[in-house]
């Protein structure tokens, strides 16, 4: 079997440098955060400046959590985005309006940490583009994503995924390998793992986390 490429996404994104080395580790998307509460979160002119001059061979995601169409027209207004990723409780119906007001695919978040929390995904087929399946926030938390907890991978087995989807949740330089070893993702997203503090990512740590990724293509998978 050919080697299959597995998708990057490096998302948090706040600063050139972490944007630079993204790039020059062969990540496929660069994601910013437009929610404020978050460490993590971007003006649309911030974003403008970090995503400006990319090669088009990699994408750029806009993260939001529940966002109305005032802000999703403010950031586009200002962005360029090729993928817009929702990690609130947007339902089928409102990620339709999104893609259609919007003229943007869809990557819908869904928080696990059941097996049972799987058979949300079938919702969304014909409606989201994409999914990515993200452990649940720990309890109290001040935002739905970004807090460096893995899942349990082993609910995935025997799972078919309904439509493309990448994994994301704790990932790290570390465990990177064997979460695509042990879920078969076609695509894997990081922000804490790349960090040196909340909020702040680490180049060396970007490229460590992709080189993983990249050393896997290739070997045995689920
Ligand atoms: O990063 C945030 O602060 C954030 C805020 C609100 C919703 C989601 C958020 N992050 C999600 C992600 O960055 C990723 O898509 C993914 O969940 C990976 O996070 P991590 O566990 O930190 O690697």
């Amino acid at each position: 079997m050919p080697p299959k490429r597995v998708e990057i996404k490096i998302c948090g994104l706040t600063d050139v440098d972490a944007v630079d080395a993204a790039v020059a580790a062969g990540a496929d998307w660069l994601g910013a955060v437009f929610f404020p509460p978050s460490p993590r979160a971007v003006t649309a002119e911030d974003a403008a400046e970090l995503f400006d001059a990319l090669p088009e061979t990699v994408g750029t995601v806009g993260l939001f959590v529940d966002p109305d169409d005032a802000l999703l027209d403010h950031v586009l207004h200002h962005v360029r985005l090729d993928l817009i990723q929702v990690h609130g409780r947007e339902t089928p119906e409102r990620i339709d309006s999104i893609r259609l007001d919007f003229g943007l695919p869809v990557m819908k978040v869904l928080g696990v940490s059941t097996a049972a929390d799987l058979e949300a995904a079938r919702a969304y087929v014909d409606h989201a583009d994409r999914l990515l399946l993200d452990a649940k926030p720990p309890a109290g938390a001040d935002r739905p994503g970004g807090h460096a907890v893995p899942f349990d991978w082993s609910i995935l087995a025997g799972w078919r995924a309904p439509l493309p989807w990448m994994l994301a949740g704790g990932l790290t330089p570390e465990t990177v390998a064997e979460a695509i070893r042990a879920t078969g993702a076609p695509g894997v997203d990081v922000s804490s793992g790349v960090e040196r503090s909340k909020g702040i990512k680490d180049p060396a740590l970007i490229d460590r986390f992709c080189a993983a990724v990249r050393a896997t293509e290739g070997s045995p998978r689920r």
